[in-house]
């Protein structure tokens, strides 16, 4: 039995949103069912996905972390299923973490499911992360809409990815289902699916399909695996050259900046915002 009321926050991150619920000691009860209530757009507040604000200490899943990062972000997909990494997830989490005067501007450690990520907060409210490294699988990836395939680069940013590089970004359609993928084995546990155009030097756009939400208007992590992506399909590597590969990403929602250092580092900026503060029915949960 959860206790009343809950505090929420909304959020959004180059509006990838998100329901934030602050519970330092872990002692709201969430399971997928209230996730999913909660992130409905029509009956609940609505999101792509939810921020639970836990102590490290406090959460199993990141005791181990809590040496090097005070705070845990639990995240939760829209449809309640739990994802290794969120990347606008964490601007907007660091970004909460301020506004609640938890933290100061400038640097701090968040501890995910991915690992312990460093987050700088700028003056000017952009937030960067450093994502850790991307893994290239050399898998070979088809995905298919409406008749049209393209082969895809298989990216791994904690979380999977498909990014198919596409003639114009309307041959992805309305994105109402997930896109066929072959082979599925490739992913057992689903993917996120980019689709990518260019738009200048080191520049592209971008949509996605994000397994456990469906198309939205932004994907950190999408952003960085299509960075990647992009570098390689250009011939560009930081790690032969020495040299760091800036590339800007275009998604619905905005821009993120991403760039890869020749020690396979990858840092995000973009910018995060927190847009209301309320409390939570606890018939919802
Ligand atoms: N929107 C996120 C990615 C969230 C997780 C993803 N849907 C998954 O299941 O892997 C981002 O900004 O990275």
């Amino acid at each position: 039995m959860n206790p009343s009321p809950i505090t929420f926050l909304k959020g959004h991150g180059t509006e990838n949103d998100f329901v934030i619920v602050p519970d330092p000691d872990n002692a709201v009860d969430l399971p997928a069912t209230a996730v999913a209530r909660l992130c409905d757009r029509r009956a609940g507040i609505g999101g792509d996905g939810l921020l639970h604000v836990v102590r490290s200490a406090a959460h199993p899943e990141a005791r181990d972390m809590a040496g090097d990062a005070e705070w845990f972000m639990d995240y939760r997909n829209g449809d309640g299923s739990v994802a290794e990494m969120c990347g606008n997830g964490v601007r907007v989490f660091a970004h909460y973490l301020q506004h609640a005067g938890l933290v100061g501007a400038g640097d701090l450690a968040v501890a995910t499911r991915g690992g312990v990520k460093r987050v700088h907060l700028d003056k000017q409210g952009d937030v960067t992360v450093s994502m850790g490294r991307a893994l290239l699988p050399e898998d070979g990836v088809t995905v298919t809409v409406a008749g049209r395939s393209w082969s895809a680069r298989n990216v791994n940013m904690g979380n999977p990815h498909a990014v198919a590089f596409v003639d114009d970004l309307a041959h992805a359609g309305n994105l109402f289902s997930v896109p066929a993928f072959t082979p599925a084995a490739v992913y057992p546990d689903g993917v996120n699916i980019e689709f990518v155009v260019d738009r200048g030097p080191r520049h592209v756009a971008m949509r996605v399909y994000e397994r456990g939400v469906g198309e939205t208007r932004s994907c950190g992590t999408g952003a960085c695996a299509v960075a990647v992506a992009a570098a390689r399909r250009d011939g560009a590597d930081p790690a032969l050259t020495g040299a760091p590969v800036t590339y800007t990403v275009d998604v619905l929602g905005g821009t993120l900046v991403i760039t890869e250092r020749p020690d396979g580092e990858i840092e995000m900026t973009g910018p995060a915002v927190i847009v209301a503060e309320g409390t939570i029915d606890p018939s919802l949960l």
